[in-house]
């Protein structure tokens, strides 16, 4: 990739990526576009390949010499600060991230997303490496505008509901809803790297993703992944309709999310690797505030979405509700409602998402079908005949 240039017209030199959390659902992506549009080197680390194996094998491929796997656990592996180490930057994407475990295995959650994240913060400050942390959207907790009466005029006011890096609270609920387990384990981190940064000098980036998707997120139950568990919605969703049954609304599906598709978010994440400049010192919100809906109304498009791509008539119940007791157990809670301001990311690099939630909804779901749908046929027919 001769002669590209960063925002700033500096010629952009190849650097070494660690990138922990590599083989997951961003991690992944974020591999590709490294392999297919730049010279950078990774050292991709998880404890799975699956996602990015299509990136390893064969030997032959363009960039057999620029992306080497490393199985690791970060729990307690002692090669980890060596790969930090060998490399100029360090991505951090390794987390236990499926609200499912975060009321149900709240320890395991805790100890993923801080206490495992915390030799990597020392490794790169103590050896003057910079990093980019994955952080989350859920550290903004529930909107101000939740708190106000259902017919209050001040939610539809946007300084009710907006979230900003720089101004907005991180609203929790009480302790006893474990759900917030994970965005309470990202928001000390993010603070123990921000101090990283103001007393020691460590170059970092945060970044916070607004519900994220696109193929190869999380996993079809019974087909692939964790045989037991409970995906993002995406992949919950996905799999009613492979299966052709109903699509489960938690307590109604009225909480909102703004999505965003996998790829327009790579190009946000790709601008900070090679802006350095640019990107240090700053959390960035990194989601699309055009795509907004309820989680019914997500419901309701995916099923128009895979009909038109699988050519199956829907089913006569599309949907049917259940209880967030019922569905994820105690101790589950909610984030109303998810727009993220885009000042400081368009002011830094420039960058606007550009996909619409029908498009990303059309291309995510000929992937699903296309992948899963024979499959989860075979295995439909196998439970039926046994
Ligand atoms: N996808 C989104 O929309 C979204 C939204 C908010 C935050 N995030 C954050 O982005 C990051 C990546 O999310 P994702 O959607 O790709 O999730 P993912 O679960 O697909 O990827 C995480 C990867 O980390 C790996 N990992 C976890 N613990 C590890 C350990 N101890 N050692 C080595 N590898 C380990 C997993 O095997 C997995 O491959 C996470 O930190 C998550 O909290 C994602
Ligand atoms: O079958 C289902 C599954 C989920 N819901 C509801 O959909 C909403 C979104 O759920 P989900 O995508 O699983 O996760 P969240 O958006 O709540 O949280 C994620 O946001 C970012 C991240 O940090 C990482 O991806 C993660 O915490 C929600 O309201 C569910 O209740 C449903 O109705 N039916």
């Amino acid at each position: 990739m001769a002669g590209k240039v960063d925002l700033d017209g500096n010629a952009i030199k190849p650097i070494t990526i660690c990138m922990i959390g590599a083989g997951g659902f961003i991690g992944s992506h974020l591999c590709e576009k490294l392999m297919h549009e730049t010279s950078h080197k990774v050292l991709a680390v998880d404890v799975y390949s699956d996602k990015i194996k299509h990136l390893l094998e064969p030997a032959t491929l363009d960039w057999a010499d620029r992306i080497q796997f490393h199985r690791i656990n970060i729990k307690n592996d002692s090669r980890l600060e060596g790969l930090i180490k060998m490399a100029d930057l360090t991505i951090n994407l390794a987390a236990i991230c499926t609200p499912a475990d975060y009321n149900t295995r709240p320890l395991d959650t805790i100890y993923s997303n801080f206490i495992d994240a915390l030799p990597v913060v020392k490794y790169c400050s103590e050896n003057g490496k910079r990093l980019i942390h994955f952080s989350t959207c859920e550290v903004y907790g529930k909107t101000i505008g939740a708190f106000l009466p259902k017919d209050s005029p001040l939610r539809k006011d946007p300084a009710y509901y907006v979230l900003k890096e720089d101004t907005s609270p991180c609203i929790f609920g009480s302790i006893e809803k474990q759900r917030w387990s994970y965005a309470c384990a990202k928001q000390l981190i993010e603070r123990l790297i921000y101090a990283e940064g103001a007393e020691n000098g460590l170059e970092f980036t945060i970044v916070r993703p607004f519900n994220w998707i696109g193929p190869r997120m999380d996993f079809i139950p019974g087909i692939d992944g964790p045989s037991e568990g409970v995906p993002r919605v995406l992949a919950c969703f996905s799999n009613n309709l492979l299966r052709r049954e109903p699509l489960k609304l938690v307590d109604g599906g009225e909480s909102q999310r703004t999505f965003i598709y996998i790829k327009d978010a790579i190009e946000a994440v790709l601008l900070m690797i090679e802006n350095p400049a640019r990107a240090n010192g700053h959390i960035f919100n990194v989601g699309n505030p055009n795509n907004e809906v309820t989680v019914r109304q997500l419901a309701e498009m995916m099923t128009q979405v895979y009909s038109k791509v699988s050519g199956e008539s829907s089913i006569e119940t599309p949907t049917i509700d259940v209880s967030s007791k019922e569905f994820y157990g105690e101790g589950y809670d909610d984030s109303d409602k998810r727009i993220p301001d885009m000042t400081i990311i368009n002011k830094q690099l420039g960058w606007n998402p550009k996909t619409s939630l029908w498009d990303l909804l059309e291309s995510t779901l000929t992937y699903q079908h296309r992948t899963y749908a024979e499959a989860i046929k075979q295995a439909m027919s196998k439970t039926t005949a046994n």
